[in-house]
């Protein structure tokens, strides 16, 4: 399936006609280059392109009042006096005559693409639309925004797509308070904020867009705030708020619908959000929400001030979208003081609504931090300052431009006993040629019993050079069936050329010592009981007491430590491991499988018992990019299991700093 672009040039027809200094940023070209760079990047040709259309009355008034919406209509009636005088009464934003008419298509268009995605014509999408919504509300304009985008489109697909659950991940730099407001008791809409707060010192200046509004009523805990303390921000910072707060909060949920209120002023170089973030992280938050909801998952433009950030950042979350390898995450350091304790206080206001948080989340924290974040650059010069939201940075801040996502041309490669029938879209891999006589020796000598015969040489001959050409980039994915999983992972880490390796063993069985003791693999092993007692920050036992069928347990170990250790890894190759006799519900396994093509480029290869054929097809089909299926909402994990996990955190977040979530003197 397909992933939707809906743009359309009209909504490029209306400007600032006066002086506003506040209102200068949302200028036409915003729309005009982000569209620009996915025709140039090829990615526009690679979507399938839906139009939009104009919203109707009904669909606008989901959100807004009458009298708003009456008062809205007229505007393309109005002089510029009256144009003037008419947006006089809302706050940071400005009329044109045309201006309600292109509302009326971002709307259009954001529903468009809901109905794209809901009825399954594409599998995902995104809508480039402007003037954005996250800021009006039901009687007023705000923010660049005249109607709700998002918020309509919630409401829209529950009314006429039932969806049960929509989430709404906002990563836009500001607080949609607009959709706060819009689904503070709904507790069928769980809105998600991150936002540049400064201690409510940064527009819009709302003591409500604090970690403490968590919805009320039927509503409580179905909004969630993370504000920014500091600018400065950045890839670790950002990761940490969706392992630690969004992911398993999210996981929860369940949702049948993911809307993404995507402004790109949360990247480096905006003059807005003065944060540090790089335009490839959009890449990496886009793939981590792509297994919620069967993967339907709409992208709607908010905000984003620099046209160049902003071109790289929409295109890395469409590149992503479209199934592309995400990039090598840069090297990522752990979040900062101040991320932590955002990331701390909203996980302790939301514990006695989130069964993920319950155990987890430590006590209040005590007054913030004043340590600055970000120690001064290289040059000695300090990072992006806030002076106090005044004139936009004075030297030009630059960036590398995001590296080349080159999808292999083979993307996903299955190693299976002839016997075993190859899985539709894949591809069998047979090397052109056989192992020489050099190869077999050093299998035979090392890896097979006397009595094996010549059919294991040939597959695992056939595995080793399936790495070989995946780490070549030649190939992307692939899922091996193996007469022993144990051997075959000690083959390829040996083998491997990767600087590191990703060893995910799952299941009860000893890791083999050789695995072990390889400096360069990182081991975590989860299973129902932690075999060995090795100390070593390589090596991760995460123990469930009712073993890998425990889906919500082994659920929330893979969002709050496996991916925090393997983005922070950063490996090259990643060998996701199913011992024989490993429960690992189906569902979970692909979502496994899923998430962990985040790392490596997408170079996941997925080992398995060769009497396991059953999974071969799921297997192969989540490796082909197709989103896992939803888990549906999860129960609470164990108490004993989560103290297991926050007991391995505390031991190794010093030398894995991305596993922490709370500020170090916190603790
Ligand atoms: C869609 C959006 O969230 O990006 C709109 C942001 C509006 C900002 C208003 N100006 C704030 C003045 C302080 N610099
Ligand atoms: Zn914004």
């Amino acid at each position: 399936m397909g992933t939707a672009l809906v743009y359309d040039d009209e909504m490029t027809k209306y400007k600032l006609l006066w002086v506003d200094p506040v209102c200068e940023p949302e200028v036409p070209e915003r729309l005009q280059v982000s569209h620009q760079a996915l025709v140039r990047s090829g990615l526009a040709g690679c979507c399938v392109p839906v139009p939009v259309r104009e919203a109707t009355d009904e669909e606008i008034l989901l959100v807004h009042s009458e009298e708003y919406l009456e008062g809205v209509k007229k505007t393309p009636f109005m002089d510029l006096e009256d144009l003037m005088a008419f947006t006089q009464q809302y706050g940071d934003v400005y009329f044109h005559p045309n201006i309600y008419h292109c509302a009326k298509l971002a709307i259009g268009a954001t529903l468009q693409l809901v109905d794209s995605v809901m009825t399954g014509k594409v599998r995902n999408g995104m809508a480039l639309v402007r003037p954005p919504g996250h800021h009006s509300q039901t009687s007023q304009a705000n923010g660049f925004c005249v109607f709700n985008n998002v918020a309509i489109a919630a409401q829209y697909a529950k009314k006429h797509h039932r969806a049960k659950r929509v989430l709404i991940v906002d990563w836009d730099i500001h607080h949609g308070q607009g959709i706060q407001y819009c689904f503070e008791d709904d507790p069928s809409v769980l809105y998600f904020s991150w936002h540049r707060y400064e201690h409510q010192s940064f527009w819009p200046n709302l003591r409500e867009s604090d970690f403490d509004s968590v919805g009320s009523g039927k509503g409580a805990g179905f909004n969630i705030n993370v504000p920014w303390n500091q600018v400065g921000m950045g890839n670790s910072d950002y990761l940490a708020v969706f392992f630690h707060v969004l992911l398993p909060v999210a996981y929860e949920f369940g949702p049948d619908l993911v809307l993404i209120s995507a402004g790109f002023d949360s990247a480096i170089g905006d003059p807005e959000g003065l944060m540090c973030a790089t335009p490839d992280i959009f890449a990496h938050l886009t793939h981590l929400l792509m297994n919620l909801a069967g993967g339907k998952v709409c992208a709607v433009l908010e905000g984003g001030y620099n046209l160049t950030s902003l071109a790289q950042s929409v295109c890395q979350t469409v590149q992503t979208l479209l199934g592309d390898p995400p990039p090598h995450p840069a090297n990522l350091g752990g979040p900062c003081e101040s991320a932590l304790e955002s990331v701390h206080s909203a996980r302790s206001v939301h514990k006695k609504y989130w069964s993920c948080l319950q155990h987890a989340a430590a006590p209040f924290p005590e007054e913030p931090s004043t340590k600055t974040c970000r120690p001064a650059q290289q040059d000695g010069s300090q990072g992006p300052q806030s002076n106090g939201g005044g004139e936009a940075q004075k030297e030009a801040i630059v960036w590398p431009e995001p590296l080349q996502r080159d999808a292999p041309s083979v993307r996903t490669a299955l190693v299976l006993p002839d016997a075993v029938a190859c899985a539709d879209g894949c591809e069998r891999f047979s090397p052109a040629e056989g192992p020489d006589s050099m190869a077999t020796a050093g299998l035979r000598k090392h890896f097979l019993k006397e009595s094996e015969d010549g059919v294991n040489v040939k597959l695992l001959y056939n595995i080793t050079a399936l790495v070989g050409q995946m780490e070549k980039n030649e190939i992307r994915n692939g899922l091996a069936l193996v007469p022993d999983v144990s051997m075959a992972t000690t083959l390829l880490t040996s083998t491997s050329l990767s600087k590191r390796v990703l060893v995910v063993w799952v299941g009860d069985g000893l890791v083999p010592a050789q695995v072990l003791e390889d400096e360069k693999t990182l081991v975590v092993h989860i299973s129902s009981t932690a075999p060995h007692e090795a100390q070593s920050k390589y090596y991760v036992p995460i123990t469930l007491k009712q073993g890998c069928g425990d889906t919500v347990g082994l659920m929330q170990a893979a969002l709050g430590l496996l991916l925090p250790l393997g983005y922070q890894y950063a490996p090259g190759l990643v060998l996701l491991v199913r011992l024989p006799g490993c429960r690992a519900r189906e569902d979970l396994w692909l979502q496994l499988t899923g998430l962990l093509q985040g790392l490596a480029a997408g170079h996941t290869l997925v080992l398995v018992q060769e009497n396991e054929t059953a999974s071969v097809g799921i297997t192969a089909s989540c490796l082909l990019g197709n989103a896992a299926p939803s888990l549906g909402s999860l129960a609470a994990p164990g108490p004993e299991d989560v103290e297991s996990f926050e007991r391995l955190r505390l031991r190794l977040q010093t030398d894995w700093p991305l596993l922490q979530t709370t500020a170090p003197d916190k603790r």
